[in-house]
């Protein structure tokens, strides 16, 4: 028994391996839903710790498949835990897991693209948008034709504070293919520097954590995985709407980069009929 007072470090029983509950339900991953598995859980504990401190937190995970990640966030000792999975032979696994931490787990068997996260956690959780972010947290390795439309979504929703942002400035940490991730990073004046680039900065502290190589997965992607880390911005960067910085963007980087003032062109209309769109000029942005 531990010591009054001592926080006790919260530990699933023991349980079937990933390996052993892809065998008990036939979870064969289907080549055309891209699904590919992680197995190994100091991984899937890599990932989860880059969500930073989940004790106590509400948290989502998005296609937990057989669940690996699952395990890594129940063990970092979360009060919630909201799964969100469109494919049904997964449920069982998953159930396995919420009898496994009572009373922590939700299953919910949907897609992740048209469920309504704005009424997810429960409301005491809000947090204004100046303060602090709220303990909650999305988390999620989805395939990459998932991933990458869901974060353009997302992030108009931060810059709406609706959806997942209802709460305040929830975190986000997602899986991209490698290139994708290497975008959403890039500096100003960078190779990859792209309109996801800016689309993603203008709203939020984005971090790139670290690199899965494709070996790590079950079976094996063709391209490498990296984890990325979302957090909303207390202040846009460009105070204008989502879709008109969109706009912008996009026909700042329609022409290959050496032809991008042509793109600029487009932007000075715009920028002189909407008063200023990039105070300090789109070219140190781009
Ligand atoms: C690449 S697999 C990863 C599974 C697990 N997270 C892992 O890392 O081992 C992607 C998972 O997302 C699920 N998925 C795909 N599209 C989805 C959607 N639109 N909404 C919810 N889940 C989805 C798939 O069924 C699959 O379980």
């Amino acid at each position: 028994m531990a010591a009054p007072g001592k926080v006790v470090p919260f530990r699933l029983p023991p349980l079937p391996t990933i390996g052993e509950i892809i065998k008990l339900f036939r979870l064969k991953a289907q080549k055309q839903l891209s699904q590919n598995f992680l197995l190994d859980l100091r991984l899937t504990d890599k990932i989860v710790r880059q969500a930073g401190e989940l004790k106590n937190a509400h948290v989502c995970e998005v296609g937990p498949g057989p669940g690996g990640i699952t395990r890594s966030i129940l063990s970092a000792g979360v009060e919630q835990l909201l799964l969100i999975e469109k494919d049904p032979r997964f449920i069982p696994g998953l159930q396995i897991l919420s009898e496994a931490a009572p009373g922590k787990v939700c299953i919910v068997h949907g897609d992740i693209l048209t469920y309504k996260m704005e009424k997810a956690f429960p409301k005491h959780l809000k947090k204004n948008w100046d303060d602090e972010p709220p303990d909650i947290h999305i988390i999620g390795n989805l395939p990459f034709s998932v991933s990458t439309p869901l974060i353009i979504k997302w992030l108009e929703n931060v810059s709406k504070k609706d959806g997942p942002f209802i709460y305040g400035r929830t975190q986000m940490t997602l899986t991209f293919q490698k290139e994708v991730a290497e975008r959403l990073i890039a500096n100003p004046g960078g190779k990859q520097r792209s309109r996801l680039s800016i689309m993603a900065q203008h709203l939020c502290t984005v971090k790139n954590c670290f690199v899965i190589p494709g070996e790590a997965f079950v079976p094996k992607p063709e391209v490498d995985v990296a984890v990325v880390h979302f957090t909303p911005l207390v202040q846009p960067k460009i105070q204008q709407p989502f879709e008109l910085v969109e706009k912008v963007v996009r026909s700042v980087f329609q022409f290959r980069r050496k032809y991008c003032f042509r793109g600029l062109d487009g932007v000075m209309v715009l920028m002189t009929s909407d008063n200023s769109i990039f105070p300090s000029g789109m070219k140190h942005f781009a």
